[in-house]
C-alpha cells in the first residue's frame, strides 16, 4: 500500500535473492479500508517511494541479483471494473471471503478488511500472474488468509513469508507509525513488550492458555494504570483490543499449544488521540489526533 519502510523493502530484497523478475505492487485498496477507518488519511508518499525502490535497485544490480523489473500502480477503475469499491456490509460488487478465519481478530474490530484483502489479492495475483507472492509476518492473520486464498482457489503459486522487521527497541515497522508522535510512540512497545512475555513462557515450558498468556494482559494492565494515573498533558492512553494465542491454520483461539504445530500469539492495541499536547511536541502526521491501530506477533515454533 506504499509509504514505504524497510519492511516492504526485506521483502523486495527477499524476492530479488529468490527469482530474477520482481513486482513491486502499490496500491492504497479502498475495500479493506471500514467506513468509518483511516483510507483518506491513509500516508501517500509515491515520489519517495520510488526514490526507495530506485535505490534498492540499484543495489540489487549491483549485488548481481534479481531486478524490480516493474512497478504495477494501478487506478481504482482497474482494479474494480464493473461496480465502485464498496466497504459497506454486505456491500455490493464480487467479493472473496473465508468465513470464520477472515471475522476472527483483526477481521473482528475491522469486519470488511479480509474481505478487501483477500479480494484485492486475487485481483493482483490474476494481473501479474506471480510464481511466488512475498507477504510480512507483521501482518500475521493475512498471510494465514493468502494461504487459504492460494490452497482453497487452487492457485499456482508459492506463498513465502518475510520476518517482520522492528525498531531498535522491538517496535514492528508499520506506515501508520508516523501517526504516533513521540509520546505514543514510546508508550506503543507495550504491546510487542507484552507479547515477549507470553512467549518466554513458551520457551519455559509452559503450554497452558493462561500459563502462557497472563504475564501480557498483567504487563498491558499495569502499563495501562500507569497511562492513565499521569496528566493528560503527560500521558498516552490506548486499549486493547486483543491478545490472542491462536492455531496457526485457523486462527482460531486454543486453550493448550499441541507441541507438534506450535502456535500464534498475537495482539492488537489502538493509540488514543493525544489528549493535551504540549508546546512544541512532536505529535506526528496529523497532530496527534488520529487513533493509531497497532499490531504485532510472535510465533511459537512447534518443539521437534
Ligand atoms: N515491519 C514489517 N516487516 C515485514 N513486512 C512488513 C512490515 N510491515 C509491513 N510489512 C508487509 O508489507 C506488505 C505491505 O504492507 P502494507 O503496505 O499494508 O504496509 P504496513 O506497513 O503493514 O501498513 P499498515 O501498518 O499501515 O497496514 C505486507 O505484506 C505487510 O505484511
Ligand atoms: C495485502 C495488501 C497489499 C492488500 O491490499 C495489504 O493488506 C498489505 O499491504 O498488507
Ligand atoms: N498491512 C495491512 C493493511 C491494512 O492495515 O489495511
Amino acid at each position: 500500500m506504499g509509504a514505504l519502510h524497510e519492511g516492504h523493502l526485506s521483502l523486495v530484497r527477499m524476492a530479488a535473492a529468490e527469482n530474477t523478475d520482481v513486482f513491486v505492487t502499490i496500491y492504497v485498496n479502498p475495500t479493506q479500508f471500514g467506513v468509518n477507518e483511516d483510507l483518506a488519511s491513509y500516508p501517500k508518499t509515491w515520489d519517495t517511494d520510488m526514490r526507495l525502490l530506485g535505490a534498492l535497485d540499484r543495489e540489487l544490480a549491483a549485488a548481481g541479483a534479481g531486478r524490480v523489473s516493474a512497478v504495477f500502480a494501478p487506478t481504482t477503475q482497474t482494479m474494480y471494473p464493473t461496480l465502485p469499491p464498496d466497504s459497506s456490509i454486505p456491500g455490493v460488487g464480487s467479493f472473496i471471503e473465508m468465513r470464520p478465519l477472515g471475522q476472527l481478530l483483526e477481521g473482528a474490530s475491522r469486519p470488511v478488511f479480509f474481505r478487501g484483502v483477500a479480494t484485492v489479492c486475487m485481483k493482483l495475483f490474476n494481473i501479474c500472474a506471480p510464481e511466488l507472492v512475498y507477504f510480512g509476518q507483521k501482518d500475521v492473520q493475512q498471510t494465514v488468509v493468502i494461504n487459504r486464498l492460494v490452497k482453497d482457489f487452487h492457485l499456482d503459486m508459492d506463498v513465502r513469508i518475510g520476518a517482520t522487521q522492528r525498531e531498535r527497541d522491538g517496535l514492528a515497522l508499520s506506515s501508520r507509525n508516523v501517526y504516533l508522535g513521540d509520546r505514543r510512540r514510546a508508550v506503543g512497545i507495550v504491546l510487542n513488550q507484552a507479547l515477549r512475555k507470553a512467549e518466554a513462557q513458551y520457551k519455559d515450558g509452559k503450554r497452558k492458555r493462561g500459563d502462557i498468556l497472563w504475564p501480557a494482559d498483567a504487563h498491558a494492565d499495569e502499563v495501562m494504570l500507569q497511562q492513565d494515573a499521569l496528566e493528560p498533558a503527560q500521558r498516552a492512553k490506548f486499549e486493547v483490543d486483543y491478545i490472542s494465542l491462536a492455531d496457526p491454520e485457523t486462527m482460531e483461539e486454543i486453550e493448550v499449544v499441541d507441541e507438534k504445530k506450535g502456535a500464534i500469539l498475537s495482539g492488537a492495541i489502538k493509540m488514543l488521540p493525544i489528549e493535551d499536547p504540549r508546546p512544541g511536541e512532536e505529535l506526528g502526521v496529523g497532530d496527534g489526533k488520529i487513533p493509531v491501530r497497532l499490531i504485532d506477533n510472535i510465533i511459537l515454533e512447534p518443539v521437534v
